[in-house]
């Protein structure tokens, strides 16, 4: 750069000039950047910023007011710094000389330098078995060496800072890649140009839990990603059949990690499986607490069921302020309760433990976010949650709070109607024909016989409520939520949990425990451990069913956070399964296309080793 030394006299023409030049460039419009450019070509500049100091001491003209007053704007103050930083050669990191001894096939080969500060290098390498040469096997998503845009997949990898590579195991040399800081200079023959396929993320959400420490298969431990039921995954990377490459979200870190193909973690489940004892502890299935069952096939009989009398008043009808609530839900939750009793017992043939059960036919489950329209029906409400906890009491705060946005289904049953009933209200009182017909067409997401007579709620019944624009909140077991959950429905489940012990002494000093036998009693020591211990049960096995949870600790904290969850619910953007959001005839569209991409993709072989793939 030259420096000028100006007299006064070309001090004053100078600036006169540097305004003009301004003044031309805003009357043409011209850019920025142009401005800019034009300002740093001029010889003049260096002497400019020497004069600045005058500026502010001598008296000067209007022209020269009001260039010190532009030079003093941030903007062209973080110009004039970064000009002092360039000019005086002031960056990092200095990079090494080229190797002088290039070979002739320039194209061939490719020298990249990185600058690595205690990070890993975010790509993995590979020896192939006959020919000893090593590879890139993989570059990490958002990793550095992704991030230059210099490495690939297949790149061949030939020096590392100078030191040969032919003829050393992946491990020696990624110990040269730990013990190098700074700046690492690869040489490699790059793979030969790959088609750019688009690589958009696909969201999922875990259905398994995942830990890579306990997975040999893993071609490279270190870029492993552990993952639980539930969470959401970014899938970034699925070029690769076996291992794809992930951020789990939220996200902090813009680095990728490998997780196992969903055909991967299928053969992995079912391995599992097979070499575990039966799990016999939280599994839940749908059995009849008395006689031969609808279907012909004997179940399991409680005989208590039928011994003791229902209370009548608080088990079968809920009354609050003349507003009748679905009454066969106490009957239908004391039903579960002997269902899962006996279930424990024997749960050889379960469905939900079985190798063919959902979760591990679906490891992962596509999602997209959802936001609904206001001309749509409102999203069912599933609460969740073990006997005891308070979903019944939640549920009835809600209406008796908001009778007009609430409402719960109504049942069918077999029982006589009573006086003062009116069929449509309490219950669709139906005979058993009919009963058992909806049974097997289907129509009842989950149904039970009490007392001699059946009870169920239909999938109509919940419909109708959304239909006429009321939220319909209903209570489940988890184990029905794989039926309810459909592109109609779009129900938003949330688990309620106990508080903890404490709290939990604390508030349910009054409340009464249904008990197996019927009747009420207060809560001990051993219904909170039991309850306890059950609820955490069920959140382990179906935690990637939930939207949310609740903790039902003081009532009218956990009312209120229930209310405001679901009113995020119904009107804020939510992550549901992706078929939820695709219109009917585009869905059936999407059926065809992905089968004919599934044979395709079924035809492709994937030859490359895993074993020696080293990050
Ligand atoms: N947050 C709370 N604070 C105090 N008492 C509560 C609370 N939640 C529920 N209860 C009381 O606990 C008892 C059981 O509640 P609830 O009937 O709602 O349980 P549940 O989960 O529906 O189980 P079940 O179907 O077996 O009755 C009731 O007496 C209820 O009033």
């Amino acid at each position: 750069m030259t420096t000028l030394r100006p007299s006064m006299e070309d001090r004053g023409k100078m600036l006169t000039s540097v305004v003009e030049e301004i003044r031309r460039a805003v009357t043409r419009n011209i850019s920025g950047a142009q401005l800019l450019h034009t300002l740093l070509r001029a010889p003049w500049l260096y002497g400019l910023l020497k004069i600045m100091d005058d500026l502010k001491t001598v008296q000067c003209s209007d022209e020269g007011r009001e260039l010190y007053e532009i030079l003093q704007s941030p903007h062209i103050q973080a110009l004039l710094s970064s000009h002092d930083s360039i000019a005086r050669l002031d960056y990092e990191p200095v990079l090494p000389p080229l190797p002088e001894e290039l070979p002739g096939d320039q194209d061939a080969m490719r020298i990249v330098c990185l600058v690595k500060n205690n990070q890993p290098l975010g790509a993995t390498i590979k020896r192939d078995e006959e020919t000893g040469e090593i590879y890139i096997a993989r570059v990490i998503h958002g990793g550095l060496a992704d991030r230059s845009g210099l490495l690939h997949t297949g790149d061949l990898l030939l020096e590392v800072n100078g030191n040969p590579v032919e003829g050393l195991e992946p491990e020696q040399v990624i110990q040269i890649l730990i013990h190098s800081q700074g700046t690492i200079l690869f040489k490699v023959i790059p793979n030969k140009p790959q088609t750019t396929a688009t690589n958009s993320s696909v969201f999922m959400r875990a259905m398994v839990d995942y830990s890579p420490q306990q997975d040999w298969s893993l071609p490279c431990p270190d870029v492993g990603m552990s993952f639980r039921k539930g969470q959401l995954l970014e899938v970034v990377d699925q070029t690769d059949g076996h291992w794809w490459q992930a951020r789990r979200l939220p996200t902090t870190s813009s680095c990728a990690g490998l997780i196992p193909s969903t055909s991967m973690l299928k053969s992995k489940q079912r391995e599992q499986w097979w070499s575990q004892p039966l799990p016999i502890d939280t599994c839940i299935r749908q059995v009849l607490t008395d006689g031969p069952s609808i279907d012909g096939v004997s179940r399991p009989v409680d005989e208590k069921a039928d011994e003791e009398p229902l209370n009548n008043d608080e088990a079968e009808s809920d009354v609050i302020n003349g507003l009748y609530l679905a009454g066969f839900r106490r009957s239908l939750r004391l039903w579960r309760r002997m269902a899962y009793r006996g279930c424990r017992l024997s749960c050889s043939s379960c469905y939900s433990c079985s190798p063919h059960s959902t979760s591990l036919s679906n490891p992962y489950e596509e999602v997209v976010l959802y936001q609904r329209s206001p001309q749509e029906n409102p999203r069912l409400i599933v609460l969740v949650g073990t006997s005891g906890v308070g979903v019944n009491e939640l549920r009835k705060n809600l209406i008796r709070m908001k009778p007009s946005l609430f409402k719960g289904p109504i049942p069918h049953t077999t029982r006589p109607m009573r006086e003062g009933e009116q069929t449509g209200r309490e219950y669709h009182f139906v005979t058993r024909e009919l009963f058992e017909y909806m049974v097997c067409n289907n129509r009842f997401l989950e149904y039970g016989l009490c007392r001699g007579h059946l009870y169920g709620t239909s999938s109509d019944a919940i419909r109708e409520v959304l239909k006429k624009g009321r939220i319909c909140i209903i209570d489940a077991e988890p184990h029905s939520l794989h039926a309810l959950r459909s592109r109609k429905l779009k129900p938003y489940v949330i688990f309620i949990r106990p508080p903890e012990r404490d709290v939990l002494r604390l508030t349910r000093q009054h409340a009464r425990i249904l008990t197996s036998c019927c009747s009420c009693r207060a809560y001990t020591e051993e219904d909170y451990e039991e309850l306890e211990e059950a609820s955490g049960l069920m959140e382990m096995k179906y935690r990637q069913l939930f939207d949310r949870t609740v903790e039902n600790g003081r009532l009218e904290e956990a009312t209120a956070e229930l209310l405001s969850v679901i009113q995020e619910a119904q009107e804020e953007e939510q992550w549901v399964p992706a078929p939820w959001s695709v219109p009917e005839e585009s869905r059936r569209e999407e059926r065809r296309d992905k089968g004919i991409r599934e044979e395709r993709r079924g035809g492709l072989t994937y030859t490359m080793d895993y074993t020696s793939d080293v990050y």
